[in-house]
């Protein structure tokens, strides 16, 4: 038995590498790392058993995409331990952590004889390594002595061949054990300890299926309970917010017959709570004791359940608190377009295990707010209005009769029926530095800078100061806080006094003399009616609801404190986030360390310097959007706020396909115009990809969008599925980077 490097240790007692040190040595800096799956049972054993004849390559990757075992010799099997998969295919299967004989103990079942006592039988034993990223072992070699079990739990994606593939919509895993029987007991408690050095988890509970005799305390060779020896890491606990209502009712089935196995295995604390209606689980993230879930949020459902828990979550009293609870995504519902598009995975154990390995994802998030309210609604997928929001308010009247064929139906009676769509709408257009995180030369002062000014003036002047977040969006519709609708507020040249003006670029007459541009758009209609054929709508959506049983209103003074305490400018912020290769807490390992993310990445939201307020210093505002405000209005068949690509689970459509989930832009949709054939053609384009080519559909990356129905438009808003009435203005607004997705984006992967 050889010992390596720095991870030599005594012969009988595994001393744990502190995990500072193994992140120093950078073995928690791949993929996953950091908390990953095999679980290993330290089982006791004593049993004759046939090392693995077979040269066939078994591959039975645990948590990842790749064939792990490119690297690997033909006589070689192997269990990757850390997803991603990159070294593997360039032959390297990271440091050797551990070396030794074992033996695969294929039988299905071990009588009790077998495995109470010490086998001194001449066992047919392989040489195995242990490395910081796999598991190998390989060619047969004999070994006498008494032998000692370990179960490797493994979930491998089930292969296909290449022409059946095609036709298959995603891999599947399932959950596949490898028990392990080593030399000795020692020996037995290295290879555990091995992983517990790859921080895996490591349950030293009596295997559920061995008897009392089989003890996992009668393995170890040494005087402290196992749970001292193998302390690899604290159990992350959850709080998991299931909606029993989704994916047809399937969603529970689906978490305890799959999920929950696999979060037991990797030694989870959870604590489940069934919805019991709509809106509970919004209820639930904004009022939730967060010391008891410090790990995140789980939702098991689809889009609108995330939808709500988002919202609940933005509006605690503690904003900062609630934000820096990360949300974990078990897919089981209708459409799950988030965790598809943002983390890869559509499927409920994939997405279990992305959970498990760890690793955050930071999102962008958009606001919604009614101008004339102040209401606000968060979203992290998509805003719409128009055809598709309309679909969803008439599939609410469907749904007890036809389920989740409502959409369908809905969708037809629709197309057959479809109204004139109306709207104004100003976008900002994200400036080429905004998308590739550099600022402009110009000296120019950002948003933040005229929120200083308003929260300067406004505690001096009495100035109606808006909630927190509100204000950031007041900032950008400064009318709803003189009280004014703002397309009758009178226009003003000079910030100081009207800031409004500046930001949001009201006056869209003055806008457009200045920017020396034409950009109204008032398209006449073009009407060819035609057959409805049987495209179905496939925007991204989850549930339609009526419109007056929501219960969003606008975050409440408050949040004042929350947002307003954060007092760091945004443009420093966003440019530094933009500029980095990740966030930085991306790249540290989870669940050992307390999650202090408000400390690490303080939610940072345009607020007023506090040197600013000290030293009352009063800048030239010269806002850097005020030219850039774009005025379009006229018929819309729908207009869309992508904030990722999103892609439906169903089909292979992409509906934004240049957005990225952190790029701190939205992606703003239009198909122009009106009429059945125009809305045919987007949707047949959609499915192939192609409906950015149409000639009435523009795309693009916006910063923020004004959107104000026309008069006589029967129109609601969309937000991740949800449905709101749009009864006036309203303003989508993006928050960079202000929720974490637990597990890794396929691109961080690597
Ligand atoms: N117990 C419940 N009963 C009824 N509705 C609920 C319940 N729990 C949550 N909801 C509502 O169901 C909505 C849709 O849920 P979710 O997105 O998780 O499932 P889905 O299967 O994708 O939905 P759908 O097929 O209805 O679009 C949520 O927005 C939420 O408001």
């Amino acid at each position: 038995m050889q010992k390596i490097g720095s991870l030599s240790r005594a012969s009988n007692l595994r001393v744990t590498v502190p995990q500072q040190s193994l992140r120093r040595m950078g073995l928690c800096s791949t993929g996953g790392g950091q908390h990953t799956s095999p679980v290993v049972f330290p089982e006791k054993r004593g049993s004759k058993v046939k090392a693995p004849s077979s040269r066939q390559h078994l591959n039975p990757t645990s948590m990842t995409n790749d064939d792990p075992l490119k690297s690997k010799t033909p006589d070689e099997h192997g269990i990757d331990i850390i997803g991603g998969g990159g070294d593997e295919k360039s032959d390297l299967l990271g440091y050797v952590v551990y070396t030794g004989k074992l033996v695969l103990d294929k039988r299905k079942h071990v009588d009790e004889k077998q495995s109470s006592g010490e086998s001194t039988t001449q066992e047919a034993s392989v040489d195995a390594k242990l490395t910081s990223k796999a598991l190998v072992w390989g060619s047969n070699i004999t070994y006498i002595t008494g032998l000692r079990h370990f179960t490797v739990h493994s979930y491998p994606e089930k292969k296909v061949s290449c022409g059946l593939s095609c036709f298959m919509k995603g891999q599947k895993r399932s959950r596949k054990d490898f028990r392990f029987v080593a030399s000795s007991k020692e020996e037995a408690v290295q290879w555990v300890g091995g992983f517990a050095d790859q921080q895996c988890y490591v349950n030293c509970l009596p295997h559920p299926v061995s008897s009392k005799k089989q003890a996992s305390s009668e393995l170890l060779p040494i005087d402290p309970p196992p749970e001292l020896i193998f302390r690899c890491k604290n159990p992350p606990r959850m709080l998991v917010i299931l909606n029993p209502r989704s994916g047809r009712g399937r969603s529970s089935k689906v978490f305890y017959g799959v999920v929950e196995p696999i979060f037991k295995l990797a030694g989870f604390q959870l604590e489940v709570v069934k919805t019991t209606s709509a809106g509970h689980a919004k209820k639930l993230a904004s009022s939730v004791d967060i010391s008891t879930c410090p790990d995140g949020i789980i939702c098991v459902g689809g889009d609108g359940i995330i939808n709500e828990v988002l919202n609940g979550l933005l509006s605690r009293d503690n904003q900062k608190e609630g934000i820096s609870i990360p949300i974990g995504i078990i897919p089981a519902g209708s459409d799950n377009s988030l965790v598809w598009t943002v983390l890869g995975v559509r499927d409920p154990i994939s997405a279990a295990l992305a959970i498990v390995k760890g690793g955050l994802t930071a999102t962008d998030v958009f606001a919604v707010e009614w101008i004339q309210t102040g209401a606000i609604h968060f979203g992290m997928t998509v805003s719409y209005y128009g055809f598709v929001s309309d679909v969803l308010e008439l599939s609410e009247r469907y749904q007890k009769r036809f389920g989740p064929l409502r959409y369908f139906v809905a969708g037809f009676l629709k197309f057959i029926c479809l109204p004139k769509y109306n709207f104004e709408l100003e976008y900002l257009p994200a400036l080429k530095e905004d998308q590739e995180g550099r600022l402009s030369d110009r000296e120019v002062v950002d948003v933040s800078d005229l929120y200083t000014d308003i929260m300067r003036r406004s505690s001096k002047e009495g100035f109606p100061r808006a909630s927190s977040l509100s204000s950031i969006d007041s900032i950008m519709t400064p009318s709803r806080m003189s009280g004014g609708d703002p397309d009758t507020t009178c226009s003003s040249t000079h910030a100081s006094t009207e800031p409004s003006e500046y930001v949001r670029g009201i006056d869209p007459k003055s806008k457009r003399l200045s920017s020396g541009r034409n950009n109204v758009n008032a398209e006449p209609e073009v009407i060819h009616p035609q057959n409805p054929l049987s495209t179905t709508p496939n925007w991204p959506r989850t549930r339609s609801k009526s419109r007056n049983d929501k219960g969003w209103s606008g975050l409440n003074a408050t949040n004042d404190r929350a947002w307003g305490n954060t007092a760091i400018n945004d443009k420093e912020d966003i440019s530094s986030t933009m500029s980095d290769p990740g966030p930085i807490w991306d790249t540290e390992p989870k669940w050992d360390t307390e999650p202090r993310w408000d400390v690490e990445n303080p939610i940072e939201l345009p607020g007023p310097s506090a040197e600013d307020l000290e030293a009352g210093t009063k800048k030239e505002l010269i806002p850097r959007y005020e030219e850039k405000w774009v005025l379009v209005k006229g018929q819309f068949l729908g207009i869309l706020v992508c904030n990722h690509a999103c892609r439906t689970v169903q089909s292979s459509q992409v509906v934004a396909p240049k957005a990225e989930h952190d790029d701190s832009t939205m992606d703003l949709l239009l198909v122009r115009g009106s009429g059945r054939w125009r809305l045919l053609r987007f949707f047949l384009r959609l499915q192939m990809g192609r409906h950015l080519e149409l000639p009435y559909v523009d795309y693009i990356k916006v910063k923020s969008v004004k959107i104000k129905p026309g008069k006589h438009c029967h129109s609601g808003c969309g937000i991740d599925g949800e449905l709101f009435p749009l009864n006036g203005p309203v303003i989508s607004s993006l928050l960079p980077e202000q929720c974490r997705l637990i597990g890794r984006s396929p691109s961080h992967r690597i």
